[in-house]
């Protein structure tokens, strides 16, 4: 692995409150970590000799976290867009197999090579954006054999690119019709035979469910919580997207990683959040895409000092949107997050939430996940929409773009 320095950079190193902004900074890289940060004036001799990249005055940040995808999916949703633009309403689209059990379905149909075909290209386009570490989801297999396939196509994309994979256990998403009217009989399956699985393949690093008034109740939620925590593994919860089931309480409860969505949390789920650490992390896509009105509690996030995430959700449902610049976007148009908030979001915040403690940073130790940017202030990514900025990109100091 090369050593070499990137200098005469504007570097936005990530630090715990705020962007943490040094001009003209030099980064030294040593076997694909961060050895030195500091001014290009102070290089240390010692790295004059390496090969030296010229950052040209551009904006250098960690590479982007998008820390909640379901990025492995079969199928498409388009159809069921053009009938609500029609008029049809989500019970009609249900009531005619529509929803999430359409992409169950085609999900099911496919062989592991067209599911990884299918799915590849969404990772490819993240990676595009700048996005070295994505979090992936299973959750429309909802049987062992279809789960364990999803999560071996998310390490297969993991494998296949350049950048970093965190898988997630999502069997808890919907309730599979083997399953009809049987949640709980459901639950015990998961916690029976599919966790016990996916732990001996190695196939999750972390458990989610979706506990909400259409999902799985709190009690179920706490079954599974209970069975990961057996097995070792992290939990996070989509939680209070559209009512408030003192999700995050509970996910707090069981040191959880994240609580997902947000918009209905109380200040008393907060304080359990702020207490066990619990990453708030804020889905503008799904609420912009589901056309929803009630905003997540920013300011009492604020107050109560809870690190804030922002990522796609991407999945044909609720957020068929690829692209997390668009989500540093919205979450400041839509959730009025300042900019600073929103690059933690898809960095330092982000990882945390996938417990890479520390990652997405730029410190000394760190990988050298980095982007190089054609923006000359942080907050144009979030002002405008269309061009890619992305100039240059390492994953572990490997050039990749
Ligand atoms: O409609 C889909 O396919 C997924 C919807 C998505 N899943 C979840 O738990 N919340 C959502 O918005
Ligand atoms: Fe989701």
């Amino acid at each position: 692995m090369k050593s070499f320095v990137i200098h005469s950079v504007h570097a936005a190193c990530m630090t715990a409150n705020d962007l943490g902004l040094q001009a003209n900074a030099a980064v030294a890289i040593e076997n694909g970590q961060i050895a030195w940060v500091g001014s290009t004036t102070s290089l240390p001799d010692r790295f004059r000799s390496w090969e030296q990249y010229d950052g040209e005055g551009k904006l250098l940040t960690p590479s982007l976290t998008d820390c909640h995808t379901h990025l492995v999916w079969a199928g498409s949703r388009a159809g069921e867009f053009r009938q609500r633009l029609h008029g049809a309403s989500y019970a009609d689209i249900a009531a005619q197999g529509g929803g999430i059990l359409s992409t169950v379905k085609a999900t099911r149909a496919a062989t592991e090579n067209e599911l990884f075909a299918a799915s590849l290209p969404r990772a490819q386009a993240l990676l595009s954006q700048g996005v070295g570490h994505i979090e992936i989801k299973s959750g429309y297999g909802l049987s062992l054999v279809d789960e364990l396939k999803q999560l071996r196509v998310a390490r297969r994309i993991g494998a296949q690119l350049p950048l970093k994979v965190t898988t997630t256990l999502l069997a808890a998403h919907a309730l599979p019709p083997e399953f009809k009217d049987d949640a709980d009989g459901y639950i015990e399956h998961i916690i029976a035979d599919i966790l016990p699985a996916a732990v001996d393949q190695g196939l999750a690093e972390a458990v989610d469910v979706f506990c909400e008034n259409i999902g799985f109740t709190r009690a179920q939620t706490e079954r599974v919580f209970q069975a990961a925590q057996a097995h070792g593994l992290p939990v996070k919860l989509h939680a209070e997207q559209l009512s408030d089931q003192d999700g995050s309480a509970l996910v707090a409860h069981y040191q959880g990683l994240s609580a997902d969505h947000l918009e209905y949390l109380s200040e008393s789920g907060i304080r359990a959040m702020a207490a066990a650490g619990t990453v708030a992390v804020l889905l503008p896509g799904a609420f912009y895409f589901l056309r929803e009105t009630k905003l997540p509690p920013i300011d009492l996030l604020r107050q109560h000092g809870v690190p804030i995430a922002i990522a796609t959700d991407a999945n044909p449902g609720s957020s068929p949107l690829v692209q997390l610049p668009l989500m540093m976007h919205l979450a400041c148009s839509l959730f009025r997050l300042t900019p600073e908030e929103a690059w933690l979001g898809v960095t330092r915040h982000a990882a945390a939430a996938l417990g890479d403690q520390g990652q997405g940073t730029i410190a000394v130790g760190q990988r050298a996940d980095l982007a190089l940017w054609n923006l000359s202030a942080p907050e144009e990514i979030c002002y405008e929409f269309g061009i890619n900025p992305l100039h240059s990109l390492w994953i572990a100091g490997n050039q990749v773009s």
